[in-house]
């Protein structure tokens, strides 16, 4: 966790000024003398501050960070004509924060061998809440997206190359040509429009393995923001009226909405889970990873130090200046009243300094940088596998490999006996099953057999037929044995008519004896004929019986 690193840097005052000035500085203290109100930042450039000094303080830190992968955002903020654009932008004697980032930039990227980069800059400006390209002023009100690969983005937004300091200054140069200024009572070259000056940095490993590929197909991409706000302002104090009317009231809402984001953010609310607005305006919609997000963010609170700000603007041979004491040929006079507005911007950036952001290297890996990566983890784990421990290590793992293979075989051996026992004891149920059914037919059949013949004991001159399901009775059986002798009788007596009493019929017939004779003889057939059915049912009645 990233802290809002912020400073506090006062203008010059006019010796008027100075000596009705009621806010006092010691060390990292800025105070009015009996009031309770005291602020405490992490530092305060007095007037005779340099601009490198406040760069060096922590933007230097933020540009290192950078170049490593880690998103940074530096912002001036303070109310109009306090020195935001003095102090970011700079001028050729003294130079601002943006071109000495960009210096800085090139310079550490230049000592880094290792590594091989590509930067794009940027440059839009926010003006009455639309998005304009200030390096394609043809691309105006451009859109904000938000994606899972690039973040919060502006979508359509010119990204230049750039291969040297002097190539960025010289587009940035061209991009403060089309930025919204205008005059006004406070500030001849008030900005009207909030500034984002980006650089965006990527970056991969360039260090060779033995087959001449690069160690690591990781891209490191990272943003530098660099931001120029528009001054709160005052409609009566700047004297602002039309144009400058309106765009003083965007200027003063979405500072506002920053200062209610800021407000949010150092009470707590992104990680209490409550809504934080930063969709209410473009500004903190753009800054939203500056502010509660994925950046070093650091923020350079301008302030007036002045009781009544005597501000004289007089232009010396057609040229706007800003004056620290009064010209005979003054054009405009004001005379405010800074201590309020100097107390708000303080009460702002104390604010910033309870902010805390969640700052990690932006990698975006490949497969092959994947792979890679993985490859030299395992290596380096063998390695250390190799090192103090490898022998006890290595013993200790064959002996386990041995008890894993024995474990194996036993638990394979007895699945198998399982199986068997499993089959043995289905054929032995089976067995059982048949034997049981075998029982069960036995059993029905002495039954039915008792139960016949208890019948036969009580009703013997009845015969009834006894059929058992399944089975012959044993009366059954006796019944088709007598009924075959029977049959067995008849064909035999049949047979004996046929062969003695027909023949001889047929013979004295044939032979021609007389007719009594032949009658005789029919009559002798038809006696042993009754003899033979009354034997037969002798047998049978007694067989029944
Ligand atoms: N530290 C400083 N030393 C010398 N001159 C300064 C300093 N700070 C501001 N100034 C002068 O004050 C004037 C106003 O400064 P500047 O334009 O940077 O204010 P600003 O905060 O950007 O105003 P606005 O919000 O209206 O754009 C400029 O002429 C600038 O040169």
């Amino acid at each position: 966790m990233e802290r809002i690193h912020v400073s506090v840097r006062t203008r010059p005052l006019s010796p008027e000024d100075t000596t009705t000035s009621p806010w006092r500085i010691s060390g990292k203290s800025i105070f009015i003398p009996n009031q309770p109100s005291k602020f405490e930042f992490d530092r305060i450039f007095r007037e005779d501050s340099k601009t490198e000094e406040v760069y060096r303080a922590r933007t230097e830190d933020i540009v290192a960070a950078a170049v490593r992968g880690f998103n940074g955002t530096v912002f001036a903020y303070g109310q109009t004509n306090s020195g935001k654009t003095f102090t970011m932008r700079g001028s050729s004697t003294d130079p601002g924060v943006i071109p000495l980032a960009v210096h800085d930039l090139f310079g550490i990227i230049q000592e880094e061998m290792n590594r091989e980069f590509l930067l794009r800059m940027s440059y839009m400006e926010i003006y009455n809440e639309e998005i304009n390209d200030l390096l394609v002023p043809e691309h105006r009100k451009l859109q904000i997206h938000e994606s899972l690969e690039r973040g919060i983005f502006v979508a359509g937004l010119r990204e230049e190359i750039v291969a040297s300091p002097e190539q960025v200054l010289e587009l940035m140069e061209f991009g403060e040509s089309h930025r919204h200024i205008g005059e006004t009572n406070m500030n001849l070259y008030s900005s009207r429009s909030h500034t984002i000056f980006r650089m965006i940095i990527e970056s991969r490993d360039k260090t060779e393995d033995e087959n001449g590929n690069s160690s690591c197909d990781a891209v490191r991409v990272s943003v530098l923001n660099l931001v120029d706000l528009a001054g709160s302002e005052r409609a009566a104090k700047t004297g602002a009226e039309g144009v400058r009317l309106k765009e003083g009231s965007h200027i003063n809402k979405s500072l506002m909405t920053l200062g209610t984001v800021i407000k949010k953010l150092s009470e707590g609310a992104e990680n209490q889970g409550s809504h934080v607005p930063y969709r209410d305006s473009k500004l903190t919609r753009i800054l939203q990873p500056a502010l509660g997000g994925n950046a070093n963010t650091a923020i350079i609170c301008n302030v007036t130090l002045a009781q009544y700000g005597l501000t004289i603007l007089t232009r010396i041979r057609g040229h706007a200046r800003d004056l620290w004491f009064v010209e005979t040929q003054n054009r405009f006079v004001t005379t405010t009243i800074h201590a309020d507005e100097t107390k708000s911007s303080l009460q702002f950036a104390s604010r910033a300094l309870r902010v805390t952001n969640c700052v990690h290297v932006n990698e975006i890996l490949t497969d092959a940088a994947l792979l890679k990566r993985q490859k030299k983890e395992i290596e380096e784990l063998r390695a250390k596998l190799q090192g103090s421990h490898s022998e006890h290590l290595g013993e200790e793992i064959l002996n386990l490999r041995n008890t894993l293979l024995q474990t194996e075989l036993e638990r394979e051996r007895m699945a198998l006996e399982l199986e068997e026992e499993k089959k043995a004891q289905a054929e032995w149920e089976k067995r059982l099953q048949e034997q049981a059914k075998k029982i069960e037919n036995l059993s029905s059949m002495v039954l039915c057999s008792n139960r016949d013949e208890s019948r036969n004991h009580h009703k013997k001159e009845k015969r009834r037929d006894t059929w058992c399901p399944g089975n012959l009775s044993r009366e059954t059986l006796r019944e088709g044995k007598i009924k075959f002798r029977i049959y067995v009788g008849f064909l035999g007596n049949l047979g004996n008519f046929s062969s003695g009493g027909i023949f001889e019929t047929l013979t004295a017939l044939l032979t021609k004896r007389r007719l009594p004779a032949a009658i005789n003889q029919i009559l002798w057939l038809s006696w042993e004929l009754i003899i033979w059915a009354s034997y037969s049912l002798l047998e049978y009645l007694r067989e029944v019986g």
